[in-house]
């Protein structure tokens, strides 16, 4: 039976390294992949991971027809065994349900990739979708971690590495960004709620509030 999986994480976590495997093992096999993007950080029509691979995709702006665009596809007599869609976060719940459409009358084999909740902790709406549609709802096994060493659940938009709860839902960005820059960091549930990334929790440890006192 053809599914629609969600294959969600945290950011960096290797996501998009695992679209890119399946794809890697399924072209190797003779198939055709219809592969769709939304805001990759590498560019427009580009589906990267951070391990430096990089294959081109289709970028499914807004209000694109993604199961339109696969039936153009098809009856132009193009092939499309199986379909992967990365950042899937940023598809609009429409595009999801089109996603859905394609497996159940298409009968094509869909696979999602995106994160679940934005730097609020709230679900994007695609991811949303994806949730109450998908076959099944796959968490990556590598997981990413907390400065603390604790598995990795949230993500944390920071500034100058201080963590920021105001903005708008969709900034393209990337983790490890340098000192004044919008970044990204992966913290545990405990630190997302007190707000403690590893640049804030360094600077806690070398205050002399926190530091043990020698007895005069
Ligand atoms: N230099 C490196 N050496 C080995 N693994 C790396 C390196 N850089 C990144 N990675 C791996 O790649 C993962 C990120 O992969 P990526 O597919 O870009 O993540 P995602 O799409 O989930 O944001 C990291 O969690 C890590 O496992
Ligand atoms: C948390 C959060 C993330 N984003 C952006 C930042 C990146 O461009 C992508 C995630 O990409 P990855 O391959 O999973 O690392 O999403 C955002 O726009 N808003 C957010 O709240």
């Amino acid at each position: 039976m053809p599914e629609l999986v969600f294959f969600s994480g945290t950011m960096d976590c290797g996501k998009s390294t695992l679209a890119l495997q399946i794809e890697h093992n399924r072209s190797a096999r003779g198939l055709v992949g219809m592969i769709f993007t939304r805001n990759d950080r590498a560019g427009e029509g580009k589906l990267s991971s951070r391990l430096g691979l990089v294959t081109d995709a289709v970028e499914a702006t807004d209000g694109m027809d993604l199961y339109a665009h696969l039936v153009d596809h098809l009856s132009h007599g193009g092939r499309a065994d199986y379909v992967i869609a990365d950042e899937a976060q940023f598809l609009a719940p429409e595009q999801i349900d089109q996603l859905a459409r394609v497996v159940d009358d298409l009968g094509i084999d869909v696979y999602a990739f995106g994160i679940t909740t934005d730097f609020r902790s709230k679900l994007f709406p695609g991811s949303q979708r994806l949730v109450e549609l998908a076959d099944r709802v796959e968490v990556l096994q590598v997981e990413a971690l907390c400065w603390c060493g604790a598995r990795a659940t949230h993500n944390a938009r920071t500034v100058g590495g201080v963590m920021v709860v105001e903005g708008a839902q969709v900034v393209v960005g990337d983790v490890n960004q340098s000192a004044d820059e919008v970044g990204y960091e992966v913290l545990c549930r405990r630190h997302h709620r007190r707000r403690m990334t590893a640049a804030t929790a360094h600077a806690a440890a070398l205050s002399p509030d926190v530091l043990p006192v020698s007895p005069a």
